[in-house]
């Protein structure tokens, strides 16, 4: 290349445009103050970055159903052999288990997915207070950003499971509610797994909620209720086949 011709990629530089370093040396030689990555714009890259790694990694994934439960539940409390049991018999009906990664009733469900020899997904939050991910997640993703992984609970799986849990369980169930009320995805299915635990709400959404018109009738349909691992799995099966055919 001649002094007076440069090309950078698509640009070509002549005559007084030449730049007398490369675009590499720029890069790797820049210092100085580093605000910039902090800003929104570069925020936005690492979005997107995210976005990248997870349809790149989950694209491939196959029938999936997310689950979702409390991170405090401990091993042998109930529900978390029940959702160690999930995870097994969604293993054995030819689904992956997508979970959030953490502990609690994620780790129960991807244990159970992982000891049935199915596929155990964790898709992991960088929290303030450090928790890896649990040693049950055969293919595992970090996020930074809720909402990025949000994104992946939803595209990847077939239908729900709502085991019992708090704030992080309620958004995560009401997000996936709300996105089949207002037809966002396609009517999925989702089970809310537990009766002592959830018809108190069910009771309010249908004598409170509804009641005062905040929802229909009909929104009440969008979920169904057990304590039955194999009737949460077969309705799943049967719903999200009657989906796609
Ligand atoms: C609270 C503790 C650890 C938190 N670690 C988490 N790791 C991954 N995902 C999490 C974590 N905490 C919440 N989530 C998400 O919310 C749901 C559970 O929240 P809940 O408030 O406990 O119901 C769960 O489905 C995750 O997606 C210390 O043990």
């Amino acid at each position: 290349m001649s002094r007076s011709q440069q090309r950078q990629g698509p640009i070509v530089r002549r005559h007084g445009q030449v730049q007398s370093t490369t675009t590499d040396q720029r890069l790797l030689e820049s210092r100085g103050e580093t605000g910039w990555v902090h800003t929104d714009p570069w925020r936005v890259l690492r979005i997107q970055a995210e976005f990248v790694d997870g349809f790149g990694t989950l694209a491939d994934l196959g029938p999936a159903i997310t689950v979702y439960g409390s991170a405090r539940t401990k091993p042998g409390a109930r529900y978390y052999d029940d959702a160690v049991r999930m995870g097994r018999a969604l293993a054995e009906a030819g689904y992956a288990t997508i979970t959030g990664g953490g502990p609690g009733l994620m780790e129960a469900a991807n244990r159970g997915a992982f000891e049935a020899g199915g596929t155990s997904v964790g898709l992991a939050i960088e929290l303030p207070f450090e928790e890896s991910m649990n040693e049950y997640v055969t293919l595992g993703i970090n996020f930074r950003y809720f909402f990025v992984r949000k994104v992946m609970f939803m595209k990847y799986a077939q239908g729900f499971v709502a085991f019992p849990g708090g704030f992080g369980t309620l958004d995560e169930l009401f997000e996936a509610l709300t996105l089949v009320q207002t037809k966002k995805i396609t009517s999925f299915p989702i089970v809310l797994y537990g009766r002592d635990y959830w018809t108190p709400m069910v009771t309010w959404l249908r004598e409170t909620v509804s009641a005062e018109g905040c929802l229909s009738p009909a929104d009440l349909d969008l979920f169904t209720i057990t304590d039955d691992v194999d009737e949460a799995v077969a309705f799943l099966s049967a719903q999200s086949r009657k989906l796609r055919s």
